[in-house]
């Protein structure tokens, strides 16, 4: 092991109740809203063809054109309490906002730069009724913050002069004043959520980043960061180099999910994913694969099967409303939810072998299994194994609790359960309640013949 100062400072999960409540969400909502979502990916009438968010770097756009959306910044049909009844209809448990991205834009009124909302039409601060809102639905907020800030004349993507020295000095003291200033003004914020860390100029700076993440978590007991904040004085990100993680949970899953437990580490991590395929901010195109809400719970299921978290991205419009396709989208994974989300809220890995029909999650604490079933074989039978020392004591569908379902002992500890799929073509629950075998080792259902 490297001896580290600016390393990983705990290895394991943390065992805290801020951090279990984390864990146990499944499922949250990302909102990317900002100057960018006013042009939407288009610019005198042509497409730009990266993601919307990031217009202000297409060629084809002075940078001082983009700046001046400040003066157009006026969201007249931006509604808070709408925003937070999508999520809480959607069935998700936390919401993580952009206070600022890359381009430096503070939907806060930070006393740090007058690049804010204060100097825009719209004048009022946006962060205070999001939060109250989400809050006020029972959702945890978490803010999304870049440290890379395009607008700020201190930004530096690299440190090779004096000078660049002497600006970025300047600039490690704004971020740290703007990260305090939203600690300070958005106390109920559970945790932040960095972006834009990956250029060398914050890359080396293992001991500012260290302190200060030191510092946030005095200020606020509990506070959740994850592993893209800093790197470790060797520049080593999201897990330092003896390999443990940086921070409490993994980053590193943005648009993509791990393929099976052995990619996770035994770490907790969430999964931030666009409805299109790497859309964040509105887009006024809605085009390419737009991923339909059987996919989107397909996700989710796989990210609670394997101990993470899913954070479904929405991008209201310039003008505060958020799309119908995303409203349709958060209403039917939200129908979903209300039927199924026993299998999602504070489930983690079940630990059983990964089967085709679909996805194992398990009640924490809990003899609960549930099958998310996705793929009903043609033999109409869904295989579970299960370890020596556990036996099913019931099973049925998650819909219909009175009705046992057939189970047929194939081999020793691997069982077929016999279940109609439902009609409608959506995702189903099979229950299995679990307990210690009896030391006669017998089953009480019927033998395979
Ligand atoms: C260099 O590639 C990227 C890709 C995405 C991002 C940002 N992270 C996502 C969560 C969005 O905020 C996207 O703009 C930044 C750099």
């Amino acid at each position: 092991r490297i001896k580290l100062k600016h390393g990983s400072h705990r290895e394991g999960k943390r065992t805290d109740s801020v951090m279990q409540k984390w864990r146990g969400n499944g499922l949250g909502q990302f909102i990317h809203w900002g100057l960018y979502a006013i042009p939407g990916g288009e610019w005198n009438g042509k497409q730009y063809n990266g993601a919307a968010e990031w217009i202000r770097s297409w060629n084809g756009i002075p940078k001082s054109a983009y700046d001046s959306l400040i003066y157009k910044f006026n969201p007249i049909n931006f509604n808070a309490d709408e925003w937070a009844s999508i999520a809480k209809n959607m069935g998700a448990k936390y919401v993580t906002i952009t206070t600022k991205h890359h381009d430096g834009f503070c939907l806060w009124p930070s006393k740090y730069t007058s690049y804010t909302v204060a100097n825009s039409p719209w004048k009022k601060d946006i962060m205070k009724p999001l939060v109250d809102a989400y809050d006020k639905a029972g959702l945890d907020v978490i803010l999304y913050f870049s440290i890379m800030d395009w607008n700020h004349p201190g930004w530096r993507y690299d440190i090779k002069t004096k000078a660049d020295s002497i600006a970025f000095e300047g600039f490690k003291k704004f971020t740290r004043n703007q990260l305090i200033e939203l600690l300070t003004m958005y106390p109920k914020a559970k945790g932040l959520w960095f972006d834009g860390t990956w250029d060398k100029s914050w890359v080396k700076q293992a001991k500012f980043a260290d302190e200060l993440e030191a510092e946030m978590r005095k200020l606020r007991p509990g506070l959740i960061i994850g592993s893209r904040f800093r790197a470790d004085e060797y520049g080593k990100r999201h897990f330092d180099s003896n390999n443990v993680l940086m921070g409490d949970y993994e980053q590193g899953w943005e648009r993509k999910l791990p393929n099976s437990i052995a990619d996770v580490h035994g770490n907790d991590w969430d999964c931030v994913m666009t409805i299109p395929e790497n859309q964040w901010g509105y887009n006024k195109a809605w085009k390419g694969h737009i991923k339909s809400s059987n996919e989107l719970i397909e996700m989710t299921a796989k990210a609670v099967s394997l101990g993470g978290n899913f954070v479904l991205n929405f991008g209201p419009k310039g003008d505060g409303s958020i799309r119908d396709e995303e409203k349709k989208l958060a209403s039917e994974i939200g129908d979903w939810m209300k039927v199924n989300s026993e299998a999602i809220y504070n489930c983690e890995y079940s630990g059983l072998e990964k089967q085709d029909w679909g996805y194992f999650t398990k009640k924490r604490e809990k003899d609960k299994v549930y099958l998310i079933i996705f793929n009903t074989p043609v033999s109409g039978a869904y295989r579970v194994k299960l370890p020596a020392k556990t036996a099913i004591a019931k099973s049925y569908l998650l819909t219909n609790p009175n009705m046992d379902l057939r189970v047929e002992e194939v081999h020793s500890n691997e069982y077929f359960i016999y279940a109609k799929p439902t009609t409608e073509a959506k995702p189903f629950v099979i229950v299995l309640d679990t307990k210690k075998k009896e030391n006669n080792g017998g089953n009480n259902y019927e033998k395979a013949k």
